[in-house]
């Protein structure tokens, strides 16, 4: 062997060397540190297993769940949704550890502690979670500091009160499509056996394509369909244990997954340059999400003369990506809910069917007669505590931090369970898991007695940026479908919430409505 080999096979086992160790140190000697500090705190949790963490057991307790579950059972309802944290909570107590493959995760259960955590950017950050949730979009939800300041900055706009109210004749007409189609499907004696659910999700793209797209709405409906698509396999890739690299591999789901992404971004850049060349030719005032991005955009850069003021044209497509999947399945979530819960709740369909009619009587339906909605916002307040699109959300510490009365390693996660929050009999009462939108009869601040135990839309800075967007919206398609049909359940309903990044209903919603 020459010099030259000699010197290549050393560096080469070095090399190698350097990667076992680094290896070794995050799959086994650094949990292990981890857990020794945060046991000595008085934190318990499963031990930590070697790569999966509580990855398999958790995979177990979603198996060994019934298929369906009693509506009326909130401890049934919550154990069925989230059975690996229900079961950590009732194990180890109100702060306890999960192993998310080889990095710890404490959920936290106390307001102040969330309170804090949501609300100090300098010390916690996004949770850096499985790498394949950015095929679903980037954008302003995983952006951190100075990049997140500016895009929340940009956005802004497109979501003010007076945006919104431009966007009612298009939540108006998706709507009204919807019910046209209802009203054709009802037999001579005036009802129907229909599955709501599909047709929710079609009104909540069809209203995002509208509103994020405008004129370009064929292109967005096309749009959708991949997104939905994408959301499947991204949903699939979460479930199982993420190998760093994996993303790489050439797998049949990879590839799908990545020509998803190709066809999506050409198809908005397609838009987002058409629209483009329309403002330079004079044309503004364009009343969608997209038109107002890039005006604000436009606006920024100029008042800076500086092109890195404002956001780069793939900046702005994974925003529209993002407004897509953040806006519809989100909000098709809380309309199904919705309505299966006022089908079990019959005596509060009645109350706000009769506000429905004596607040927006039967003429054009918009935003002022919508804020007047007293009955129909506690209704969607209480859906939103019992059945939260997002059931949780995390944070990671940046650096070593004390959260009450714990010390945190950097780079731990920090859970905030909504779901289980929202149900929890210590904060809430006895009645937390019971229907009740009563309780929110004086407002949100009297029904919390002014603490951090409901937070469906996030809190902080980083709170919801569409939450009046979806809750407009969500007002007008329920009103509209209380002025023409009152709908209670098919007896094939069978009651099964399960994620699917949001929360879904297992078996869709099979009521049967009758026409008013
Ligand atoms: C019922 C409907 C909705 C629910 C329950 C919901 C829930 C949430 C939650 C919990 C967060 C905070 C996540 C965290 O802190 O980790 C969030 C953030 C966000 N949501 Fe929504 N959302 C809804 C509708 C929408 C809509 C309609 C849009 C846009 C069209 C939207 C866009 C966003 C964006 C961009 C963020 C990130 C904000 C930031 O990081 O600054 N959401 N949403």
């Amino acid at each position: 062997m020459d010099a030259v080999t000699n010197t290549w096979t050393i560096s080469c086992a070095l090399v190698l060397v350097v990667c076992f160790w680094n290896m070794i140190n995050m799959v086994w000697m650094r949990p292990k540190k981890l857990e020794k500090i945060l046991r000595n705190q008085g934190l318990n949790g499963n031990k930590y297993r070697l790569l999966f963490g509580d990855m398999k057991e958790f995979s177990m307790f979603q198996r060994s769940r019934s298929k369906h579950i009693d509506i009326d059972n909130g401890e049934e309802v919550l154990s069925h949704v989230v059975p690996f944290p229900y079961h950590a909570l009732q194990k180890h107590g109100r702060s306890f550890i999960t192993w998310m493959g080889w990095n710890p995760r404490v959920t936290v259960m106390d307001p102040e502690l969330i309170k804090e955590v949501l609300t100090n950017l300098n010390d916690f950050r996004k949770a850096r979670g499985n790498p394949f949730i950015n095929f679903i979009g980037t954008g302003i939800v995983t952006y951190e500091g100075d990049q997140w300041v500016k895009h929340r900055k940009l956005i802004n706009p497109a979501f003010h009160v007076e945006k919104l109210k431009n966007m009612v004749p298009a939540f108006r007409l998706s709507c009204s499509e919807m019910l046209g189609k209802w009203e054709k499907l009802v037999s001579s004696n005036g009802s129907c056996e229909l599955d709501v659910w599909p047709h929710l999700q079609a009104l909540t793209s069809d209203v995002i394509s509208r509103t994020a797209f405008g004129s370009s709405y064929e292109e967005g409906i096309r749009i959708f369909e991949l997104i939905r698509e994408q959301s499947i396999h991204t949903m699939q890739a979460l479930q199982s244990l993420y190998i760093p690299g994996s993303m790489f591999l050439p797998t049949k789901r990879i590839k799908r997954m990545k020509a998803i992404n190709k066809e999506v971004n050409l198809s908005i850049r397609n838009i987002i340059d058409k629209r483009l060349k329309e403002m330079k030719g004079g044309e503004s005032n364009y009343q969608d999400l997209l038109g107002i991005l890039l005006e604000s955009n436009i606006k920024e850069v100029e008042q800076h003369q500086n092109k890195t003021h404002g956001m780069t044209i793939d900046e702005v497509i994974e925003e529209c990506k993002l407004f897509y999947f953040a806006g519809q399945e989100t909000t098709s979530s809380l309309l199904v809910w919705t309505m299966i819960l006022l089908s079990r709740h019959q005596e509060w369909q009645s109350r706000a069917r009769e506000e429905v009619l004596n607040v927006l009587g039967d003429k054009d339906i918009d935003m002022d007669r919508l804020n007047h909605l007293k009955v129909v916002n506690m209704i969607f307040y209480e859906v939103l505590r019992l059945y939260p699109p997002v059931i949780g959300t995390t944070r990671m510490a940046k650096k070593d931090i004390t959260l009450g009365g714990f010390s945190l390693p950097s780079g731990v996660q920090i859970g905030l369970p909504i779901m289980l929050i929202h149900y929890d009999e210590h904060l809430w009462g006895s009645d937390a898991k019971q229907f009740n939108p009563n309780r929110f009869s004086d407002g949100i601040s009297k029904a919390t007695k002014n603490q951090l135990i409901y937070f469906p839309f996030g809190w902080g800075p980083r709170i919801c940026i569409g939450q009046n967007f979806a809750l407009l919206e969500a007002k007008m398609a329920l009103s509209m479908i209380l002025q023409k049909f009152s709908f209670e359940f098919s007896p094939s309903y069978a009651h099964a919430p399960h994620i699917v990044l949001t929360l879904q209903p297992k078996y869709g919603a099979p009521l049967i409505l009758h026409k008013l």
